[in-house]
C-alpha cells in the first residue's frame, strides 16, 4: 500500500505543535530570540515529546519553544503556510488546524492580527497546492477566562472565511465543562461549530459533559468513553466524531501502546472515528505515518480506510462544496 499517495483528511492538528524545527531557528535569529541551540537536530529533539512522558502536562511543556517565535504576524503567517504546505505534500486534501490565540500575545499582537495571520498563511498555501483548510480557535482551559469572549468576537468576522470552530484544549481536569457553558453558548450564538478535547487524560464523564453541556459535535481524542457507558452511548446515538490521534495518545500515556488503542473497536461498533496527527513536530509524525501505523496494527483494508475517510468528510466543519470535492477522491 502506498500510504503517501492515499488522499487524507486531518481534523485535529495544533499549529504550535507542528512547527518545522528549521523555522524555529530562522525566526529566532530574525527576531534575536535566544534558543538553546542552532543545530536543527538538537532543536528537533527538544521539541519532540519523549516516549517517557509521564502524562499530558509533561507533553504540553514542549510548546514553549515554538510559541516563543510565534509572536509576530510574519512568523505566524509563515508557520501557518508551511504547515499547510507540508500537509499538501503528503496528500492531505482537507486540513483543520487549531491554535490558541491567547498564546500569541506576548509582544502585544491583537487577536485580530493573530487570527488574520494564520488565515493569511493558510490561504497562501491553498492558492499554491491542492489542499483546503479551516482554522479552529482553541481556548486554554487553564487560562484566565476574562478574554474568551474577545477571542470569539475577533474570530467572528473570519467565520466561514477560514475560521469554523471553537475548541477547549490544555490540561484536562475532571468536571471542567460546567465552567465553560456560557462561553461555548456565546460561540455557538456567533456561528462557531464546537469540538472539545475530552476523555484524553480525563474521565469519560468529561465526554458526556462536553456533548450534553457544551453541545460538542466532535470530541478531541475521547478514548476514555471506554470506561463510561453513558458517554459511549451518547457518542453513538448523536454520531459525535471522535478525533483520534494515536501517536499522541501513546506519548501522553492515554494508552500504553497502539494495540491497546480502542479506535478499531470503536470503528467496528459503528462509532464515527477519524485519524489525525494532533502535533506533527511534538509527536514526531505525519498523516502518512498515522494512517500507516493504524492500518498495519489493526489490519485495516483499503475499503476500511476509505470508510474512515468518508467519516472524516462527514465530520469535517467544511462547506458542502468542499465536501463534494473531497468525495471525488474516494476510490
Ligand atoms: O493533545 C492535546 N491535548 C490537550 N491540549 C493540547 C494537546 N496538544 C496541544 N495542546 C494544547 O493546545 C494549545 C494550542 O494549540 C497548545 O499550546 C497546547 O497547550
Ligand atoms: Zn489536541
Amino acid at each position: 500500500m502506498n500510504y503517501l499517495s492515499l488522499p487524507k483528511i486531518d481534523l485535529h492538528c495544533h499549529l504550535d505543535g507542528s512547527v518545522r524545527p528549521q523555522t524555529i531557528i530562522d525566526l529566532a535569529n530574525e527576531q534575536s530570540i535566544s534558543i538553546p541551540s542552532q543545530d536543527i537536530n538538537e532543536i528537533r529533539a527538544l521539541m519532540i515529546a519523549p516516549e517517557t512522558c509521564q502524562n499530558l502536562e509533561e507533553y504540553l511543556m514542549r510548546f514553549d519553544l515554538p510559541l516563543s517565535v510565534m509572536q509576530t504576524q510574519a512568523g505566524i503567517e509563515r508557520i501557518s503556510f508551511e504547515l499547510f504546505e507540508d500537509a499538501a505534500k503528503e496528500n492531505v486534501k482537507y486540513f483543520e488546524v487549531r491554535f490558541g490565540p491567547q498564546l500569541h500575545q506576548l509582544l502585544g499582537l491583537s487577536f485580530d492580527q493573530i487570527i488574520g495571520s494564520v488565515v493569511k498563511g493558510m490561504h497562501r498555501a491553498e492558492a499554491m497546492y491542492d489542499i483546503k483548510g479551516n482554522y479552529i480557535l482553541s481556548i486554554l482551559r487553564t487560562f484566565p477566562k476574562d478574554n474568551i469572549r474577545d477571542v470569539i468576537d475577533a474570530g467572528a468576522p473570519y467565520l466561514n472565511k477560514g475560521v469554523v470552530a471553537f475548541d477547549l484544549a490544555g490540561a484536562e481536569l475532571p468536571g471542567f465543562c460546567s465552567e465553560f457553558i456560557p462561553y461555548v453558548a456565546y460561540a455557538i450564538e456567533k456561528g462557531y461549530r464546537i469540538t472539545i478535547h475530552a476523555g484524553e487524560q480525563g474521565v469519560g464523564q468529561n465526554v458526556f459533559d462536553a456533548i450534553s453541556m457544551l453541545k460538542a459535535e466532535r470530541v478531541g481524542h475521547g478514548i476514555h468513553i471506554t470506561g463510561h457507558q453513558g458517554a459511549y452511548d451518547l457518542v453513538k446515538q448523536q454520531n459525535i466524531g471522535l478525533e483520534t490521534c494515536p501517536s499522541s495518545n501513546i506519548q501522553t500515556k492515554a494508552v500504553d501502546n497502539l494495540s491497546e488503542h480502542p479506535l478499531k473497536a470503536f470503528y467496528e461498533d459503528g462509532l464515527p472515528i477519524t485519524i489525525n496527527t494532533d502535533n506533527r513536530t511534538v509527536s514526531n509524525t505525519t498523516m502518512t505515518d498515522e494512517v500507516r501505523k493504524v492500518m498495519q496494527e489493526f489490519s485495516l483494508s483499503r475499503e476500511d480506510y476509505f470508510n474512515i475517510y468518508k467519516i472524516s468528510v462527514e465530520q469535517a466543519f467544511a462547506s458542502d462544496e468542499v465536501k463534494q470535492h473531497l468525495m471525488s477522491f474516494v476510490d
